[in-house]
């Protein structure tokens, strides 16, 4: 008599993983923002502001921080953008996000990273008032998190844990494997995930065999930058993966194509579910600085609505 299968196997052989759409996730988030923002307005006649600054001619940056005033004005947000060039120097960015902090029509600031050298990224977050901080990043929204307190999280590891919990529900109990411990994703991606219950494993530059630490996640999140790094049989059978890298290869063809960090074609056969690159957590990553930045507004303006 033949054993039935179990769900491992049963995975094993599933061709291809539920792909998980950030993209459309993300356009019914900013839905939902734009509506809230409506009503905050009739309560408040505050219409909440975002500055976005740029320091340098990154082509990549170019591409997010416009998408990034695009969305703002479609969440009916005011957008206010500084483009900075690139010989910007650390006491003229600093002297910049001092009059943004008093401004009082602006409830979230963020600058784009990575900055030019020369400048310090840590410095720079830092001096973003925490009320205003809608990246999340600067030390004491970053200490709240670590502490388990409320404060503003990180965009992409929240947009992240927002997908893993509309497609599993409870996390309680799962072993999460993350790869990249950047204070970016890695690092507040498992504190967040810690905080749902999750058994959480941190690979990095230095672990030993970080594929065989990636075969025992149930979910799986990886930011590392390094295109393709995780392979197929890196990956447990059925589990969930967010793969946040995105990087712009060259094809023989000439063109261009976004890949992440996964092997997408290899994942497929083996993940439960998988976001892909383009249209899974990028998109995500805008939805929630607009979401960051409504909860921004109600802080600062003093209202529950
Ligand atoms: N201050 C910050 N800097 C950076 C952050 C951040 O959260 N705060 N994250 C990344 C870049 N990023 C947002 O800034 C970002 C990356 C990708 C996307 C996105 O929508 N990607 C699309 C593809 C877009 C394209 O065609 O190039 C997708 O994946 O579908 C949005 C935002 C580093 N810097």
């Amino acid at each position: 008599m033949t054993e039935p299968a179990s769900a491992e196997t049963a995975s094993v052989r599933n061709p291809s993983a539920r792909l998980i759409d950030g993209k459309a996730f993300a356009a019914n988030l900013t839905q939902t923002i734009a509506h809230e923002v409506r009503a905050f307005h009739d309560r408040h006649q505050v219409t909440p502001g975002l500055a976005v600054v740029l320091v340098g001619n990154d082509p990549a940056s170019e591409v997010y921080v416009r998408n990034k005033a695009l969305q703002t004005h479609r969440a009916g947000m005011r957008s206010f953008m500084h483009m900075l060039p690139e010989t910007t120097s650390q006491a003229e960015l600093l002297a910049l996000i001092g009059r943004l902090n008093h401004d009082p029509e602006i409830h979230g600031i963020l600058v784009q990273l990575p900055l030019p050298a020369g400048l310090d990224p840590v410095a720079i977050t830092n001096a973003i008032h925490p009320d205003k901080d809608v990246d999340g990043l600067g030390e004491v929204n970053a200490g709240r998190l670590a502490l388990g307190q409320p404060g503003i999280v990180p965009c992409t590891p929240l947009g992240c844990l927002m997908l893993l919990k509309s497609e599993l529900g409870d996390l309680r109990g799962l072993h999460a494997v993350i790869i990249g411990a950047s204070n970016l994703v890695g690092r507040p991606m498992a504190r967040l995930l810690l905080a749902e219950g999750c058994t959480v494993t941190v690979a990095h530059i230095d672990t030993r065999d970080t594929a065989a630490l990636a075969r025992q996640g149930d979910i799986l999140v990886v930011a590392t930058g390094c295109h393709g790094l995780v392979r197929g049989d890196w990956i447990k059978p059925g589990a969930a993966v967010i793969d946040v890298g995105i990087t712009r290869i060259s094809l023989p063809s000439g063109k261009t194509r976004l890949v992440g960090d996964v092997a997408f074609d290899e994942a497929v056969t083996r993940a439960g579910r998988i976001t892909p690159v383009p249209g899974g957590v990028g998109p995500m990553t805008i939805a929630c600085l607009l979401n960051n930045t409504l909860a921004a507004a109600r802080r600062i303006v003093g209202g529950a609505g």
